[in-house]
């Protein structure tokens, strides 16, 4: 393991009573946990470990979920015996033409959706496209305004403003706090993200459905840090459209097909801006004329990316037997946890928790903002010093990721997260935050 200029190599970890403490209740809650087997699903580094150092904390299932032990044989069969040997019979034969309906009956209960309301396909921007322009194609007709999510990942308000220009109407950003206030009747609809990418917040999506609909408005979720994560209800909250990607909290893998939610009662007033053939009544009556297919099938577009589907069905067996109310309340102990071990081992004043405490307003995931003003060498005219910070722990087998201009994020999937990992995690961040200039060493804990 080189060096990173300006930190020490890493020390061993010293046994102090503090991080005893911490490491005994890791092991407790590790015990009791009833998902604890499901990380065998997974391929994953070995456990931490204190005699080598430990290696191995995964914590960016929140940007690329773990690979699911049942994918590459899934895959090798897929391609030797399905592409190898059937050719063009598994279309029907195995079952690859009917796979985006299919599979997206399959993540339905994790997101809150009956059958036939969520289709597996295209990536998370082009299903955002389908649901803008789909949405303001239901509108009254007066509707002169999009709302969108202010703080939104910007793939979403990128999207956003180009079908506003398509579709005559203009973009308005909105904090998801405020839309309750701001939407009016000229609202066609909003499009908020569920849970925020760089904070970790839950916005309220019962509340900013209710709204939205109390103003005639249409309400549009993207799922993408929320669904595998945690309870979403899409059905039960009357939710119009929602996407979501894959390769995150369901670990379909890079680049995995995203998905598009349509409201059963709202499907046949659906028109899709992208109505490609899959998407016909008929498709092989190959007609000129487009009559659009009922139900969820007018979601697709065109020729599904079958190697990618298929992965991700196999890594939906990682599910098998496991609640998304059980990953839930695993999710809460684990930020819990890690949150409490952060405050145990960094020195005061170092982080500060952009996540929200409060249970009910907290994603899957902890976003520590890294305090820019720390020792000149690592700070270059003001760059905050967390880039580095995120560089040295991944270096040292902690991995989380860092976003402009000083967020920590650390993401916890409960499927194979362990509380060992977050103490682990919270040791070393609070050792390399040791170790910058200026910042008094003690052991921690
Ligand atoms: C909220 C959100 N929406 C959309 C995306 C990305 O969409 P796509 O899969 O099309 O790149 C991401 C992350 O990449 C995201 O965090
Ligand atoms: N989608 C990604 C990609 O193709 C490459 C690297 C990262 C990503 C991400 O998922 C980014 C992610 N949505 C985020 O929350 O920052």
């Amino acid at each position: 393991m080189s060096e990173t200029p300006g930190f020490p190599a890493a020390a061993a970890r010293p046994g102090s009573a503090g991080a005893r403490e911490q490491a005994a209740r890791a092991a407790e809650l590790d015990a009791a946990d009833p998902l604890a087997a499901i990380r065998d699903r997974f391929v994953l580094d070995a456990a931490p470990d204190e005699a080598s150092g430990g290696a191995g904390v995964y914590l960016d299932g929140n940007s690329l979920g773990a690979l699911p032990r049942a994918v590459p044989g899934r895959i090798a069969d897929v391609i030797a015996r399905e592409w190898g040997e059937l050719r063009i019979r598994s279309w029907t034969e195995s079952g690859w033409w009917t796979a985006p309906e299919r599979i997206g009956d399959k993540i339905a209960p994790l997101i809150g959706a009956g059958p036939g309301r969520v289709v597996v396909g295209d990536s998370t921007s082009v299903n955002i496209f389908k649901a803008v322009v789909g949405g303001v194609r239901m509108a009254g007709k007066g509707c002169t305004e999009i709302l969108v999510d202010a703080t939104t990942f910007p793939t979403d308000g990128y999207i956003a403003r180009s079908a506003a220009r398509m579709t005559g109407l203009a973009v308005r950003p909105v904090e998801p706090g405020g839309i309750a206030d701001e939407v009016t009747e000229r609202t066609a609809l909003a499009l908020v993200n569920h849970v925020d990418y760089r904070t970790g917040r839950l916005n309220d999506l019962p509340g900013i459905t209710h709204a939205l609909h109390s103003a005639g408005a249409l309400a549009v979720w993207d799922l993408c840090h929320s669904a595998g994560a945690l309870p979403v209800g899409l059905d039960a909250h009357h939710v119009d459209l929602a996407v979501g990607c894959t390769y995150k909290y369901l670990n379909g893998g890079p680049g995995s097909p995203a998905y598009l939610y349509i409201r059963e009662s709202l499907q046949e007033r659906f028109e899709s801006p992208l109505p490609g053939w899959n998407s016909h009544a008929d498709p092989f009556a190959m007609e000129p004329g487009y009559t659009p297919a009922d139900g969820i099938r007018r979601g697709r577009v065109g020729t599904p990316d079958i190697l990618s589907l298929l992965a991700l069905e196999a890594a939906l067996e990682a599910w098998d037997g496991v609640s998304i109310e059980a990953v839930r309340t695993k999710s809460l102990a684990l930020t819990d946890f890690f949150l409490a071990c952060v405050q145990a081992y960094v020195p005061p004043d170092l982080v500060r928790s952009l996540t929200p405490q409060a249970h009910e307003r907290r994603g899957s995931q902890v976003s520590l903002a890294c305090s820019p003003q720390l020792g000149s060498s690592f700070g270059q005219g003001g760059t905050p010093v967390a880039g580095q910070v995120m560089d040295e722990l991944i270096r040292r087998g902690v991995v989380g990721d860092f976003r402009h201009p000083d967020v920590l994020r650390f993401g916890f999937t409960p499927l194979y997260t362990s509380f060992a990992d977050a103490e682990r995690a919270a040791w070393v961040l609070g050792e390399v935050l040791r170790a910058l200039p200026g910042v008094s060493s003690g052991d921690g804990g």
